[in-house]
């Protein structure tokens, strides 16, 4: 059987490590593109210099040509700008909307039968640009934020309870930004929810509420530490996770921004919740009951994500 195609857009930090993450897990043959020259080039031969060592086949190969996307089944976009200290993620709306239309233009051309999950910021309405651009159908486009979120979310939580991340369930729900929902409700350690081992003892009230606002402050605390640019190894793992769950035919249940038309009282808009994905794609989306206070956050989410939606509309609506 012939190997899959991975084609990373965009060879950054993000990039390069979803390449070597692809690799080390025989995800198959890799293409990095990027606009900048030689450096996709560079990494490629760099990563395929460590297959030896590390025992993966693969074809890798660094190109500035999206004719190189030809025949990719998955294809993961990080192109475009991160924010530094002082900036928030809606600060990089204008210059990365640009970058997503060039991007998907170069996926409706060259590869409109792979699976697209996008992660470049502002994610919720950049995942939505790139749709558009390439004119996919929605189950193929998906965007990567809830999986990193609340994988922050989890490692917190293990941390305070003192138990294996791998034990810790939890989901965050919403917009990729200040807003995001993490649903303590519906967190948990081996199946016991959170609210009840505060009942037991094992934490407090205030220190769950101090880990739920570190979870959303998650990306700017990175930020603020690495002062050139945002996290990437996490986000590079939760999208190798997604497309592994795709290729594989995994049907993972994980949350992400997908698109979601009649689901959570909603009427056509990319923003996170949890999905099933599979080989067809996001399958399903998994429409849990909120509570009141729970559906409060979530719509003022929704609610950022399309005040955003708004923003695009009118730059362009400006631009003629
Ligand atoms: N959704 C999420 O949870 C997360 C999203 N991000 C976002 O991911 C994006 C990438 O982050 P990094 O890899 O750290 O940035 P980076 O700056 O290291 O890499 C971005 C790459 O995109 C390339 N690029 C720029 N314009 C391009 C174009 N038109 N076509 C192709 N390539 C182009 C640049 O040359 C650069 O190599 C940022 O927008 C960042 O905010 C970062 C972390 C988490
Ligand atoms: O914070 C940022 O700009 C990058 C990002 O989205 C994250 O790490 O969650």
């Amino acid at each position: 059987m012939a190997r899959n195609k991975i084609a990373l857009v965009g060879a950054g930090n993000i990039g390069g490590t979803l390449a070597l993450l692809a690799g080390l897990k025989d995800l198959g043959d890799i293409t990095l593109f990027d606009i900048a020259e030689g450096m996709p080039q560079g990494k490629a031969l760099d990563i395929a210099q460590a297959s030896p060592v590390e025992g993966f086949d693969a074809v890798l190969k660094g190109t500035n040509d999206y004719a190189d996307l030809k025949g990719a089944d998955v294809v993961i976009v990080t192109a475009g700008v991160p924010r530094k200290p002082g900036m928030s993620r809606d600060d990089l709306v204008g210059i990365n909307t640009k970058v997503m239309r060039a991007v998907g233009a170069g996926i409706k051309a060259n590869c409109p039968d792979a699976f697209v999950i996008c992660i470049t910021n502002p994610l919720d309405v950049m995942v939505g640009v790139l749709r558009d651009a390439a004119g996919l159908p929605y189950e193929k486009v998906v965007g990567m934020a809830g999986v990193l979120d609340s994988a922050r979310f989890r490692y917190f939580l293990a941390e305070e309870f003192k138990v294996s991340v791998e034990d810790v369930n939890a989901f965050v729900l919403g917009g990729h930004g200040d807003t995001m929902v993490p649903l303590v409700r519906y967190s948990a350690v081996a199946g016991i929810p959170v609210p009840d081992l505060i009942k037991m003892g094992w934490s407090t009230q205030e220190k769950i509420d101090q880990i739920v606002q570190r979870t959303r402050d998650g990306g700017a605390e990175i930020v603020g530490l690495l002062k050139t640019g945002s996290a990437f190894y996490a986000p590079a793992s939760s999208a190798i996770q997604m497309a592994e769950s795709y290729l594989k035919d995994k049907k993972r249940v994980l949350p992400c921004a997908a698109y979601v038309k009649g689901a959570y009282g909603l009427d056509g808009l990319y923003v996170g919740v949890p999905v099933v994905i599979g080989a067809k794609g996001v399958e399903r989306i998994v429409e849990i009951e909120l509570n009141a206070d729970e559906q409060k956050m979530f719509e003022n989410s929704v609610g950022a994500v399309k005040a955003l939606v708004e923003i695009v509309k009118n730059m362009d609506a400006t631009a003629g």
